[in-house]
């Protein structure tokens, strides 16, 4: 099958065929492998001893399979592993695009041309228990949470390290977990620990979905593929004719088709629990199923009586009140209804990924403008202007520099120093 290998300036090309085995090209050096870029001399990329254990978390997608072939060509203990974490059907109702059991026949390919081994592990309890069912009890009770976050803290780094760990028992060799996430962790000098960064392409950096994954562990994780843009991650592939080089992307949760049908999805495991529908004058013009029905911004529903100028126009989901389980409507040019520059967040809930981290730290770094915030993944950031606390509630206000939309109860906060994360927070 291997055929010929022709070495250009810098890329590899193939003339005919697949690469069966990668073992065949591992004296051939490629340049582009393992170029790092770092904020400045304090922080270094760290990378595996010639010895060590080196466990490449495997997806079937693209990136990780072209982290895998930059290990597999360098590193003698490398192997895959692939997360089972749910079963499409578990899932009722939906039309599941889960395809666990041709993504890990994709690994088993991608590992066979890699020369390397592979194994499956089934986490779907963890993820279940962990965060399928704590994000429906979430929507269940009108908040927004981000299930992408939970996977990342319970399962994609929680169970799989408490996996690894037990894995790797007794072994005298360092192991590493390797993902192809768009995010970096560097090594910091001055304190010896390792921190986690945004990506350098700002398209696709992942960061904000790693804000809560445990800050114990970065020092055994490497996310080599934050140093990359996704075109030159494709290029590679392409060299490589890896067998995953096409994939799309993934999008988001697979046990949901298509995310305008999130609500329906969500109407099969959570049962009604109806309340009203009001204006901010206390007003009541309809009923909703549940607040989880709702998005902020999405249309009310409603037919507001268009010859009475109070309330005459178009009217949109605004708020969601809890407590009451009522869905505020407001008119859609009531800007202050939907922009705000106040994020409140719940402290209890707020976690340091930098573990000598504290809000007096922050505050004195908010004067020169490089704290900075996201609510939601792919926002460009927010200057952090100013922070004021609550004690007796438990609550901190973070003031940003200008109004943004669709601030909702149960989203993540997540805080940086100009591209490193400093911690995050639930938003109430
Ligand atoms: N089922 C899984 N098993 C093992 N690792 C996984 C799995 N899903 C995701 N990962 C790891 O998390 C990283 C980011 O996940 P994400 O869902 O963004 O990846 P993807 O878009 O499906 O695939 P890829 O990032 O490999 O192109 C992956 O690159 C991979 O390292």
């Amino acid at each position: 099958m291997f055929k010929k290998v022709v070495i250009t300036t810098q890329k590899l090309q193939f003339s005919t065929g697949q690469i069966s085995k990668l073992s065949q090209l591992r004296s051939i050096s490629d340049s582009r492998f393992f170029k790092f870029k770092t904020p400045n001399d304090r922080y270094k990329q760290i990378l595996p001893d010639k010895d060590d254990e080196i466990v490449i978390s495997m997806s079937s997608g693209v990136d990780s399979s072209v982290t895998a072939l930059m290990f597999a060509k360098n590193y003698k203990n490398v192997r895959g592993i692939f997360m089972a974490n749910w079963s499409p059907d578990k899932f009722v109702g939906s039309n599941s695009t889960c395809t666990i059991d041709s993504d890990w026949l994709q690994v088993r390919e991608i590992c066979n041309q890699l020369n390397i081994p592979c194994e499956r592990v089934n986490f779907e309890k963890e993820y279940w228990t962990q965060v399928f069912e704590p994000m429906l009890d979430q929507y269940q009770h009108g908040y927004t949470p981000n299930p992408d976050i939970g996977c990342n803290k319970y399962v994609k780094f929680g169970k799989m390290i408490e996996y690894l760990n037990k894995l790797f028992s007794g072994k005298s060799n360092k192991w590493w977990l390797v993902t192809g996430h768009y995010a970096k962790i560097l090594y910091d000098k001055e304190t010896n620990q390792s921190r986690l960064f945004r990506a350098d392409y700002k398209k696709k950096d992942q960061s904000y979905y790693l804000t809560s994954m445990p800050n114990n562990i970065l020092n055994n994780i490497i996310m080599p593929i934050g140093h990359y843009t996704k075109p030159e991650i494709r290029d590679i592939a392409n060299d490589y004719n890896l067998l995953t080089k096409d994939k799309p992307d993934s999008q988001g949760l697979c046990f949901v088709s298509q995310v305008g049908k999130f609500k329906d999805f969500l109407n099969e495991y959570i049962p009604p629990n109806p309340g009203n529908i009001v204006t901010k004058d206390g007003k009541i013009w309809g009923k909703h199923q549940g607040l989880w029905s709702a998005t902020i911004g999405q249309k009310s529903g409603i037919s507001m009586p268009q010859g009475d100028n109070k309330y005459k126009g178009v009217w949109l989901v605004s708020d969601k009140n809890i407590e009451k389980n009522e869905l505020i409507i407001s008119r859609k040019d009531d800007k202050d209804a939907f922009y705000k520059d106040i994020i409140n967040i719940n402290l209890s809930t707020w976690y340091w990924m930098i573990p000598d981290m504290n809000w007096s730290i922050v505050e004195k770094n908010l004067i020169d403008g490089t704290i900075n915030c996201q609510i939601r993944s792919l926002q460009i950031p927010n200057i952090v202007k100013n922070i004021t606390f609550n004690t007796t509630n438990s609550n901190a206000n973070i003031q940003i520099n200008e109004k943004i939309f669709g601030i909702a109860a149960g989203q993540t906060l997540a805080l940086y120093k100009d591209e490193m994360l400093l911690g995050s927070g639930v938003i109430c």
